[in-house]
């Protein structure tokens, strides 16, 4: 029988009463209940070891000794496939090979994966032909299918979200540790897996009391981020990724305020603790230039030992033509190499990069040397809510970043 040394669930222990942004609305709470009940008794998906380990790996990221290389679906659905995990952790581990190859830094992998199956949202509704719905949040809530009974949110998702999440991170860890011979291409050395903490309702029941350090872990994935929406340092989000000890990330947008960095810092990060905290900037390649400095002088003045990492598609994406949400491969590229430019300048590590991306031949994202153009975006659109950028774009990205990084090194990047 399998057995768990991680099985007190903190679930029903209220973390903090705040203001909770982005959540569903559930139409019964008696659902919720019984729901938040199973999957607290449900078994973790990764262990606090795996998370301690990781905390590591990134205070290597933080100090300019090892790069990130974090990435995956925007929203993943519950229908992944063998071919779909085995060509996104080869496109990862080549992408991983390109930069560690010219920067001669380790690179940490983590995928976009095995959680990332609830979405925050501009809007809470959305209107097509005159009908209004609620706006899609992810499997774990919603039907993507443009129907009333489909776009009420249902908790029983997020049972078959943790099942699906099971099921992935089982055959992502057997790919990992396949031999070379039974699994097509290459697979990261070893692999942790992240998503953004948006649900409450999911991840307080997979928080768990680790019995040998008696402190909460979340059990839903290595490594849990704050997103743009939600970030608010008095709100109920950072209430929550402040009392797990998991490796956190936060992401920064145009708006971010130096102060708001700091309170941050205090909340998530009080004891420095290397690896603890990375921030993650999405700020568009038209304002990073412009934005950013402040931000790192202010946190680099603070003491604080927290990673940095820049997400070049989240403030690029824009509606083309035809309707379709995308990003252009030369804004992903400016706003990357605005983001290194700012870090050298400054003799800061910038880290490494996080992408909503795939190992298929999708047509979501614009340019790249394949050409894709706006008249290309319907031939293949798989994403359920942003753009990824396809495997030949991810791989030509790499190339380039591991271009841009190897020429530019800071005082604060340990070359070897
Ligand atoms: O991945 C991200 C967000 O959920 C997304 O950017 C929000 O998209 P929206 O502006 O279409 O709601
Ligand atoms: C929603 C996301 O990003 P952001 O919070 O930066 O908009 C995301 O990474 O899925």
């Amino acid at each position: 029988m399998q057995t768990s040394p991680v099985r007190h669930s903190v679930a029903q222990r209220p973390v903090v009463q705040r203001p909770v942004a982005q959540q569903p609305g559930w139409p019964d709470t008696e659902v919720l209940r019984t729901v938040k009940h199973r999957l607290a008794a449900s078994l973790p998906l990764v262990m606090p070891r795996e998370s301690d380990l990781l905390k590591h790996r990134l205070a290597a990221v933080a100090e300019g000794r090892a790069m990130l290389l974090q990435g995956g679906d925007c929203a993943e659905t519950l229908d992944t496939s063998l071919s779909v995990m085995e060509n996104r952790l080869d496109t990862l581990s080549r992408m991983a090979a390109a930069l560690s190859g010219r920067t001669a830094l380790p690179v940490v992998v983590l995928a976009r994966m095995a959680g990332q199956y609830a979405k925050p949202r501009s809007s809470a509704f959305e209107a097509r032909d005159g009908v209004t719905l609620p706006s899609y949040r992810g499997e774990s809530v919603n039907g993507l299918e443009f129907t009333a009974a489909a776009r009420t949110p249902d908790p029983h998702r997020m049972l078959r979200a943790h099942e699906a999440a099971a099921a992935t991170l089982n055959l992502a860890r057997a790919l990992v540790g396949g031999s070379p011979t039974t699994t097509r291409g290459h697979v990261p050395e070893e692999l942790f897996v992240s998503h953004e903490a948006l649900l409450l309702d999911y991840e307080t029941p997979l928080t768990r009391i680790d019995p040998y350090s008696r402190r909460p872990y979340a059990g839903s994935g290595h490594l849990l981020w704050a997103g743009e929406r939600t970030r608010d340092p008095d709100g109920a989000h950072i209430a929550y990724l402040a009392g797990i000890r998991n490796p956190v990330a936060v992401k920064v947008g145009p708006t971010a305020e130096p102060d708001e960095l700091l309170a941050l810092i205090e909340r998530l990060d009080p004891d420095q603790e290397p690896g603890r905290l990375t921030f993650v900037v999405r700020m568009g390649a038209t304002v990073v230039r412009e934005n950013l400095p402040l931000l790192v002088e202010k946190v680099a003045a603070s003491g604080a030992r927290v990673g940095w990492v820049t997400d070049p598609m989240h403030g690029n994406t824009y509606t083309a033509p035809s309707g379709h949400k995308t990003r252009g491969f030369d804004a992903v590229l400016d706003e990357i190499t605005g983001y290194f430019d700012v870090h050298h300048a400054l003799g800061t590590h910038p880290g490494g990069i996080h992408l909503e991306m795939t190992g298929e031949d999708v047509t979501e994202c614009v340019g790249g040397h394949t050409g894709i153009g706006h008249d290309d975006l319907a031939t293949r659109y798989e994403s359920a809510c942003d753009p990824r950028l396809n495997r030949e774009q991810s791989l030509e990205l790499a190339q380039l970043v591991a271009e841009i990084a190897a020429s530019r090194r800071t005082p604060a990047t340990a070359w070897t």
